[in-house]
């Protein structure tokens, strides 16, 4: 939580962009792609894509189809350096060939907007895993994340009264999902 605020205003003040919120964050660990052979060496991890659109292969965007559209801007940093490969690339949204590469190191933080203006992706991993905390941030409050709410409270007081509350709420939705199912 520390560490994505600490993103968070970085970026909120790098771009001027004020309030700022945490829209969604999430770690991820990628592990080599199966069947990597040195004659394919532009495979991807994660395949070039903007992260608030929808691109299309003639390079336009459309912000439609369930887009992350109010993702405004996104971070992402780097966990570990102990594997090979999985490289960040922003590339050229038509042909979708790496402009710039940058290696993900332990404590590396890349941070850009969100739009067409920054198509990218990640090389395949060769070996390991890599980590990585993705993060998105957007300028629409209703927006943001509700569960880091939740855990701002549960950190201060776990018996919080508006827990308890979230809980209850939750597992009575749960059950209800199951007797549907
Ligand atoms: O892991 C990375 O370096 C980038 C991930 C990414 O672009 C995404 O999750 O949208
Ligand atoms: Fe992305």
């Amino acid at each position: 939580m520390e560490v994505s605020d600490a993103a968070r205003l970085y970026v909120s003040r790098r771009w001027g962009v004020e309030p700022l919120y945490s829209s969604f964050t999430h770690l991820v660990s990628r592990t080599p792609v199966p069947g990597l052979n040195s004659s394919r060496p532009l495979e991807f991890s994660h395949p070039i894509h903007v992260d608030n659109c929808r691109l299309f292969n003639n390079g336009t965007c459309w912000p439609g189809g369930g887009a992350f559209i109010h993702r405004h801007f996104s971070a992402i940093l780097y966990l570990n350096s102990d594997f090979d490969g999985g490289e960040f690339v922003f590339a050229d949204i038509v042909s979708r060939k790496p402009t710039v590469r940058v290696q993900p190191r332990c404590g590396r933080l890349v941070a850009f907007s969100a739009g067409p203006e920054n198509p990218h992706g990640v090389l395949a991993v060769r070996r390991g895993t890599r980590r990585a905390l993705a993060m998105w941030f957007t300028r629409t409050g209703r927006q943001r994340e509700e569960e880091r709410l939740l855990a701002d409270i549960y950190l201060r007081d776990s018996s919080a009264l508006e827990v308890r509350r979230m809980v209850s709420l939750l597992e009575r939705n749960f059950e209800r999902a199951d007797k549907l199912v």
